[in-house]
């Protein structure tokens, strides 16, 4: 799978719907409802699903392009529309088309990230004038990782993924590999071995090579797929799988060097290259609309 570049400029317009990559992922205590603490960096990537929206007269939501295996009412995008529209009593429906490129359930954050641009652009084409705090106040009731979408920076996460504050990376490339298990979010966190204490740390006090993925030797234990592609790419660049997996990233410093890896990859691990940005391609493209002298 070779993600191509998301345009901005086509028609219909296409709103970018970008991945995520968790470049550490320490799970630090538990919460009484049974959700867990977390510290993690999300990197937001250049590359990912593409959404477009057609606003309609009367309030009907409706999937043009469904997902194999997703029912509609369980869509996030569908679920996203609905949850925005009663919340803000909007009497104006829409139509989506979703191009999906990102492979679901692989810890890079899809059905969250679909979820956030639905809830960003319709409060753009609706007029429901939220701003991103409301925003992902109401992007949570849908997924833990929804609201580092909405905000669209590269941050700095704790809570259950929810506070968010924003962090300098040093720029890379990632070689992103889907070895093509699927892993359930909910049964890693409901592992008894799953390691719950680690010490918090400060975001000043982040380094790649001094943090870890505490999902990840769980997953490889369940998974030896997973265990494989890691043990490959580590002897390329420094690697670590991305939220519970089961997506596996490595780190270069440039584009060149992740495609000559990307090359050599065994054809039965799909990939794609993405650049790490500061600010999501979605808030870019928003900030753009807004700024344009002839928007309405
Ligand atoms: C692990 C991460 O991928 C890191 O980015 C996310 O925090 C997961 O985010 P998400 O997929 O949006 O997660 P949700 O849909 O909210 O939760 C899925 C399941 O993961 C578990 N979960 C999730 C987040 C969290 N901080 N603690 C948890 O224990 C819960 O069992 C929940 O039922
Ligand atoms: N629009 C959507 N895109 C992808 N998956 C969706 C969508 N709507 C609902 N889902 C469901 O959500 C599940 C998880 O998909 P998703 O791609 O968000 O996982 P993920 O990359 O592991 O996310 P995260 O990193 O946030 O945990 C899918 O298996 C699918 O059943």
């Amino acid at each position: 799978m070779d993600i191509a570049v998301m345009p901005a400029d086509s028609t219909p317009t296409w709103w970018p719907s970008p991945a995520k990559l968790n470049l550490f992922l320490h799970v630090t205590g538990r919460y009484d409802n049974g959700y867990h603490h977390l510290q993690s960096v999300f990197q937001m990537l250049d590359q990912g699903d593409r959404l477009a929206f057609e606003v309609t007269d009367d309030s009907s939501i409706t999937l043009a392009t469904p997902l194999p295996g997703v029912p509609a009412q369980d869509n996030l995008v569908i679920k996203a529309a609905r949850l925005l529209q009663r919340f803000t009593q909007c009497p104006q429906g829409c139509v989506i088309t979703l191009d999906k490129q990102l492979p679901m359930g692989g810890g890079i954050g899809g059905g969250s990230s679909n979820a956030a641009t639905t809830l960003v652009v319709l409060n753009y084409l609706w007029g429901c004038g939220l701003n991103d705090d409301a925003l992902a106040l109401l992007g949570l009731q849908l997924g833990a990782d929804v609201p580092v979408f909405i905000y669209g920076n590269t941050a700095f996460a704790e809570g259950v993924g929810e506070q968010l504050t924003p962090i300098t990376v040093a720029p890379a490339c990632y070689l992103v590999v889907n070895p093509g298990v699927h892993v359930s979010t909910p049964a890693v966190f409901s592992e008894p071995e799953l390691p719950r204490n680690t010490p918090k740390i400060g975001l000043s006090d982040y380094v790649f090579e001094k943090t870890h993925n505490d999902c990840q030797q769980i997953v490889c234990n369940r998974h030896p797929e997973v265990a494989k592609l890691l043990q490959w790419l580590v002897h390329y660049a420094p690697s670590r799988m991305t939220g519970t997996g089961a997506c596996v990233f490595a780190t270069f410093s440039n584009e060149d060097a992740a495609r000559k890896v990307q090359a050599k990859l065994p054809a039965n691990w799909s990939s794609f290259v993405a650049k790490g940005v500061a600010q999501s391609p979605l808030k870019r493209q928003l900030h753009d609309v807004y700024a344009a002298p002839d928007r309405h």
